[in-house]
């Protein structure tokens, strides 16, 4: 077996340094190109990431990291796993991630705590794991005829199996694996990866016995390649021991988020994580080399912390940053270059001083009353039907709404003229819900590029990028802002496009407005402080933007958390301390509100399950929560609450329009659970990323179902 190389990445972002497969895939799903047309730029993007990286002097290039989706529904494919149903559609791999007219999608969540959402794999009785070894051969076979050696990469059994919830269904797997291997044996590749980040968790008895199954029974093939294991996202913990205990030969190790091993791990390669793969900061080389002096094994290769697929390409793409903050950042290919200078030096240096520690300023005292006189003067004020249908808050971006924005920072447009544009569209979205019949408006967030970044540009301490452009879930990119320094609010951010809005109608407009910890949770943030007060600083910032939205008259508030459990540690035993603080951060931004202002908070993407108690623990006196799609889980869950609750009545990030009947079902469902006097009627999430069309054909269907069942009620 050939030695591993000596410096390597787990990962390259694929949507590519100027989202060229998000055009592509676009293109293609509206039927303006081609299947094969989409493949060649994917072959394009493939071949400049490996060019790139050999280029900047790394060693082991991976491949099978690019995808056209996800990389876990990739996995779905290769073992088989492509639930029957999907197998006829036109092209069942996007039908399995978008769904078509008459199938639901596949289910998204997010990966880990980043804010990258892979397909959970549907495993169930009707699956027969089948090997299709397609794909990581023919990009093995492509770098190949390009010059280039690599690794292939492919999600590892035990998470691949944990995310499907089927562990049970090892054996099986294990057989399509081992077929895997010796395919690619036979292919002449000399290293595989197996990415299990899972093995971060904490794991029982029973998966930790997978664990040891799984590489056991894979390390005893005769015909395989070299055996990578890679962790990443925080320590492997009680996993390392399991690991190093199979003849696997190498084992990944983030030693970013973890800490380096105590243990002796002789006998093997330590692909050692010291750069990140997390976040946009330099790395300091006294930090990493002590961590790589300090890996007892046979061998150490330097890499990053996971893959950079969570970071944008290119910092030398970002002209207009100031000068001092840049020459802190690094991307990708900084970050890759920084990979091959640390495997250049003999890994020897000292530790840096510890960074200093900043303490969170007073809590401001909680201004709000307890529930039931919050909801007595809110009832009194508001006047509000029974099942008040409202949105989440965006409406559809439109094309011209973007490229007025463009045309701004390219100077062609006034700042008036795109000014008088945005309060057209809000004039548009206030007389479609008005026509359609909701109850509790939005302004539509026309003004908003994202709901992070805009609060970024209009907050001190964040600097934003023209195209650091990281994947949120297949063609979906966010552009990250940079939290640098010190965060404060120097004047009204939303207040003006929210009483434009209630000017023009008797009904209540929702302000809108982005929490603290979600703020956090989608940037890239500083370093040299506790999360927590990093957290505590924009909280003041949004409680200011909630006084000022209450004093000019704004009678709901909605400060969405959507990232709230993203954050959540992946080890149990640092859980409390985050939700605790959490918690503390979103009262203090909407603790300063008046009992008769009714806070709505909103939930989305993410397996609630685990963190119930704290969004109980917000105290929001409406959360609305994403259910359609998860399948309404969430329900028996969020009953006690006690409060306001608008659990999802359909699914927004597929272009399917629900009928009425499905709808007034899945209310019926949801009344069934709940008090129907504390039921909201709302959409899963934001109507950001559909059509007008789509989006006025599903809320003429959720009106029609509401109104069927408050005729029910009355009767
Ligand atoms: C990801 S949560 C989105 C909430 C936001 N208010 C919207 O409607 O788009
Ligand atoms: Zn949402």
């Amino acid at each position: 077996m050939s030695a591993f190389p000596k410096s390597t990445v787990l990962g390259y972002p694929r949507i590519g340094p100027r989202r060229e497969l998000k055009r592509a895939l676009e293109s293609y799903w509206d039927g303006r190109s081609s299947r094969a047309e989409l493949e060649r730029t994917g072959a394009e993007l493939r071949e400049r990431t490996w060019r790139d990286l050999a280029r900047l002097g790394l060693e082991g290039l991976p491949s099978n990291t690019f995808s056209l989706y996800d990389q876990v529904l990739d996995t779905a494919v290769l073992l088989g796993a492509v639930p029957s149903r999907y197998r006829d559609a036109d092209d069942p791999y996007f039908a399995m991630a978008r769904g078509t007219d008459g199938l639901a999608p596949l289910r998204m969540t997010k990966w880990f705590d980043t804010n990258y959402h892979y397909i959970v794999p549907e495993i169930g009785p009707d699956t027969v794991f089948k090997l299709d070894a397609a794909k990581p051969l023919a990009e093995v076979r492509e770098a190949r005829a390009l010059g280039h050696e690599t690794r292939p990469v492919v999600v590892g059994p035990v998470t691949f199996l944990l995310l499907g919830s089927a562990l049970d269904r090892l054996e099986e797997a294990l057989a399509c694996y081992a077929e895997l291997l010796a395919a690619l044996a036979a292919e002449g590749v000399a290293w595989v990866q197996l990415d299990e980040p899972a093995l971060v968790g904490d794991r029982t008895p029973e998966e930790l016995a997978a664990v040891r199954t799984a590489y056991d029974r894979l390390g005893a093939l005769s015909e395989r390649p070299g055996l990578f294991v890679a962790s990443y996202f925080g320590d492997l913990g009680e996993s390392l021991p399991v690991l190093a205990g199979t003849p696997v030969e190498a084992i990944g190790i983030d030693l970013v988020r973890g800490a380096v091993p105590a243990a002796d791990l002789t006998g093997k390669t330590v692909v050692a994580g010291v750069v990140s793969g997390r976040d946009v900061w330099r790395t300091s080389p006294e930090r990493a080399l002590a961590a790589l002096a300090s890996v007892r094994a046979s061998r150490v290769t330097v890499s990053t912390s996971c893959s950079l697929q969570h970071v944008p390409y290119d910092v030398s793409a970002e002209s207009d940053l100031d000068p001092a903050l840049r020459e802190r950042l690094a991307f990708a290919e900084q970050k890759v270059a920084e990979v091959v200078a640390l495997a250049a030096t003999g890994f020897h240096g000292t530790a840096p001083a510890r960074p200093s520690v900043a303490l969170a300023g007073p809590v401001p005292a909680e201004g709000r009353g307890p529930y039931a006189v919050r909801a007595a003067a809110q009832a009194e004020h508001l006047r509000l039907p029974p099942l008040p249908i409202t949105t989440i808050g965006s409406f559809p971006q439109t094309g011209e709404l973007r490229a007025a924005r463009a045309a701004v920072t390219a100077g062609t447009l006034s700042r008036a003229d795109y000014e008088r544009r945005v309060e057209a569209e809000i004039e548009h979205v206030i007389r479609l819900q008005e026509r359609l019949g909701l109850d509790v408006l939005v302004h539509g967030e026309p003004e908003r590029n994202d709901m992070v970044q805009y609060f970024a540009e209009h907050l001190d301490g964040f600097a934003v990028t023209k195209n650091g452009w990281v994947q949120s879930y297949g063609s979906r990119c966010t552009r990250p802002p940079i939290l640098h320094g010190d965060v404060g609010r120097p004047e009204p951010i939303t207040v003006r496009w929210a009483t434009y809005a209630q000017s023009l109608t008797d009904k209540p407009v929702k302000g809108m407005l982005t929490g603290p910890v979600t703020i956090v949770a989608w940037s890239f943030v500083r370093d040299d402080l506790p999360l927590r007060d990093v957290v505590f600083q924009v909280a003041d910032a949004v409680r200011d933007e909630v006084r000022d939205l209450e004093a000019a008259g704004v009678s709901i508030i909605q400060v969405d958390e959507p990232a709230l459990r993203e954050l959540l540690p992946l080890r149990r035993a640092a859980q409390a301390d985050y939700l605790e603080w959490a918690v503390a951060a979103y009262r203090r931004a909407t603790s300063g509100a008046s009992d008769r202002t009714q806070i709505h908070t909103h939930l989305c993407y993410s397996d609630a399950d685990q963190i119930l108690a704290a969004i109980d623990g917000l105290d929001a006196d409406v959360t609305t929560i994403e259910s359609a799609r998860s399948g309404a889980r969430i329900l028996g869950a969020v009953s006690s609450f006690g409060r306001g609750l608008g659990p999802g009545v359909y699914d927004i990030h597929s272009p399917r329009v629900p009928g009425a009947g499905e709808v007034e079902e899945s209310l019926r469902g949801i009344v069934g659970v709940l008090p129907v006097e504390r039921v909201w009627v709302n959409p899963d999430c934001g109507l950001k990323t559909r059509t007008y069309e789509e989006v006025e054909a599903s809320l003429t269907n959720v009106v029609t179902a509401t109104r069927r069942l408050r005729a029910g009620l009355q009767a």
